[in-house]
């Protein structure tokens, strides 16, 4: 699949997200096929299977999370309410099982991605209500766990789908632990872009997660360094309903006490276990190397 590209711009090649995602789950499916020899159309019931149930948790969270902006256009709640994109979003699911009709044997792998899925979005949910600092605060293993559900799931299914309908089932549970390492990487730096990306490129607003209360790894890391800055960090956040310039001067506070050096870090070692684990079974998975690397060094 010599030249594939990740929908990286929109339809008019503007740079950014645009509005049809970047496609990295089915990239990863059909990746993964041929790293083992298949072709790529043997994995495409999984690919666009994967990438349907990911349309459909975007809609449903949107809708959980009360988010305005999708992929640079209006939430699918916000423009056409919350009863139809619930049932839009349940159609997904229904189209992605119906996707793997043909491929029966891919149907437990994204039965569990689903269980994950969910149960990562629900840890996500009530981490929102757990306070800041105190002996119940999220630690960074609960939200690694969480991350690995609810980011994780999905490419896990995806690489172990892509083996196993490419002609390598045995490599299955490897590459499933692979997209799980992968998910974790991926969401600490969509936490990072929540916090710092451009909304003119990530196509969502800044600082809608702070405000939230969503327990982002930086923020995490920030507080636990014992350092002024962490100090008034908690203060701030621990008082709540922040205007534009407090979450402004919170996002100072992460990057101050080193939220964002610490976040980097530890997606780039959630990316070295991925890494490992392609050296050792696709070392010759060049295409799907670079995707998986895209995914620490995006900006939308
Ligand atoms: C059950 C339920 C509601 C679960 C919700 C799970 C959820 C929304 C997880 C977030 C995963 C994530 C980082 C999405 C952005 O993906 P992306 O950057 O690949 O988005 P793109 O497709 O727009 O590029």
């Amino acid at each position: 699949m010599a030249g594939f590209a990740l929908g990286w711009s929109d339809a008019d090649g503007r740079p950014g997200n645009g509005d049809r995602g970047k496609a990295v789950r089915p990239a990863v499916a059909l990746l993964s096929a041929e790293a083992v020899g298949g072709t790529a159309e043997s994995a495409l019931p999984g690919a666009v299977a994967v990438e349907l149930v990911h349309a459909f948790s975007l809609v449903h969270d949107d809708i959980i999370d009360h988010d305005e902006w999708r992929r640079h256009r209006e939430a699918l709640w916000k423009a056409y309410g919350v009863g139809p994109a619930l049932l839009a979003g349940d159609a997904l699911l229904a189209l992605a099982v119906g996707q793997l009709a043909a491929r029966p044997e891919a149907i437990p792998y994204l039965s569990a991605a689903l269980v994950e899925l969910v149960q990562g979005q629900t840890a996500d949910m009530a981490f929102e209500s757990r306070p800041w600092r105190g002996p119940d605060e999220v630690t960074v293993e609960e939200y690694t766990d969480m991350a690995a559900g609810k980011t994780g799931g999905l490419l896990g299914a995806a690489a172990a789908m892509g083996v196993a309908l490419g002609g390598a089932p045995q490599l299955a549970d490897r590459l499933w632990g692979m997209g799980r390492d992968l998910g974790v990487a991926f969401q600490i730096v969509d936490d990072m872009l929540g916090i710092w990306g451009d909304p003119a490129v990530t196509g969502k607003p800044v600082y809608s997660d702070l405000r939230r209360e969503k327990k982002t790894l930086p923020v995490l890391v920030a507080l636990a360094a014992g350092v002024p800055a962490a100090r008034e960090l908690s203060a701030l956040l621990t008082e709540g309903d922040m205007d534009e310039d407090s979450l402004r001067h919170a996002a100072g506070l992460v990057e101050e006490a080193g939220g964002r050096d610490a976040a980097r870090c530890l997606a780039d070692r959630y990316m070295s276990s991925v890494l490992e684990v392609l050296d050792r079974h696709l070392p010759d998975a060049e295409e799907l190397r670079a995707v998986c690397d895209s995914v620490v060094n995006r900006v939308h």
